[in-house]
């Protein structure tokens, strides 16, 4: 897959068909998009492309309601990679193409600069200044212009339409299994190894504390994983929050690797979650506590077993 910052020279020059959306998640619907938008480019022989927005224009427009991401933009382009997706441009957001009417966002960036021969949108696209654009008004625009639009239906699970706050609704509830179906996958966060309180090891478990995490964190709590290391994938319990037993309010995401010994500081590690397990509480005792890791341990043990790697 080419992965284009904006339109540069080297943008392509071949006509293609064309999705627009900031695709975050890469969940259900969105991937219901991409195959048609893909099915469509092969049997036309031209480029599947996918146009979105980095940063995503409410960060521009009001920051104060931007929502927690679900993907890093490089997690969102190896999932379209994966789906099939030949180029994706992500456009650098400013007041200039926020300021588009969408008759000139339709001219100047679907006609002109990417040459669409047809696009492939859902229901609920939304473009130009105001979002004044609707799937409606692109049908118009396309007629018009000879261009096909298809509109693909929204994707339903339990009678709700997929879509990204819905998986963000379930990850802030903890609901693991129906954020995993809604991706269609795994949700994971990745982040940096740093230093804790080095408590970890006297307990008999050691927990690699994760740092700069930018996307959503699922609910407070117990959590089976898979954790995914260059040197290999390990089942983790995961930790989301404080640490009540030691009076430790401040909140942060530990994983101890079973099956793992090394220095992992500074390392880059993704987490998958699996399952949650359990609420997060205060023990009366150290000893109270190594119980439960334990249990937690050979409950992760047995549910990664259950969903491999
Ligand atoms: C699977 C797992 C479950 C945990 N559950 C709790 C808990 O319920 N309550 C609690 O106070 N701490 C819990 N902890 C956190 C420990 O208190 C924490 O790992 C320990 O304080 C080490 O901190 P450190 O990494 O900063 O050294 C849990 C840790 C793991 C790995
Ligand atoms: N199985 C393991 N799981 C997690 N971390 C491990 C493991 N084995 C070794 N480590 C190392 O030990 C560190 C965690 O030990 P810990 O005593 O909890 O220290 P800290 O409080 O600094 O996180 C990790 O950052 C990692 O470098």
């Amino acid at each position: 897959m080419q992965r284009l910052r904006g339109f540069s020279d080297n943008s392509p020059s071949q006509p293609g068909w064309l999705s627009i959306g900031n695709f975050d998640g890469v969940h259900r619907g969105h991937q219901a998009i991409i195959q048609t938008l893909i099915a469509q480019a092969r049997r036309q022989k031209v480029a599947a492309v996918v146009l979105t927005f980095e940063p995503h224009p409410a960060a521009l427009l009001h920051p104060e309601r931007l929502p927690p991401r679900l993907t890093t933009p490089d997690q969102k382009a190896d999932l379209l990679a994966e789906l099939g997706v030949d180029v994706l441009i992500e456009y650098p957001t400013d007041w200039d193409l926020l300021r588009l009417t969408p008759r000139q966002f339709f001219d100047q960036i679907v006609v002109d600069r990417i040459q669409a021969t047809g696009l492939v949108e859902g229901p609920n696209f939304y473009f130009g200044q105001a979002r004044a654009g609707n799937v409606t008004v692109l049908d118009e625009f396309c007629r018009s212009t000879g261009r096909s639009l298809i509109v693909v239906p929204p994707t339903l699970l339990n009678d709700e339409i997929v879509s990204s706050s819905l998986v963000r609704q379930a990850l802030t509830k903890g609901n693991i299994p129906f954020a995993n179906e809604l991706l269609n996958r795994r949700y994971a966060i990745s982040g940096v190894v740093s230093e804790g309180a080095q408590r970890g090891r006297t307990l008999g478990f050691p927990t690699a504390n994760l740092e700069q995490i930018p996307t959503l964190l699922p609910a407070e709590g117990v959590y089976a994983t898979w954790c995914r290391l260059p040197q290999g994938s390990f089942p983790a319990a995961v930790n989301i929050g404080p640490n009540p037993t030691f009076a430790e309010m401040r909140s942060k995401v530990e994983a101890h690797l079973i099956g793992y010994s090394g220095d992992l500081y500074g390392q880059k590690i993704l987490l998958e979650f699996v399952a949650r397990l359990r609420d997060l509480r205060p023990f009366a005792s150290v000893a109270e506590l190594q119980e439960q890791i334990t249990k937690d341990v050979a409950t992760t043990k047995h549910v990664c077993n259950q969903a491999p790697a």
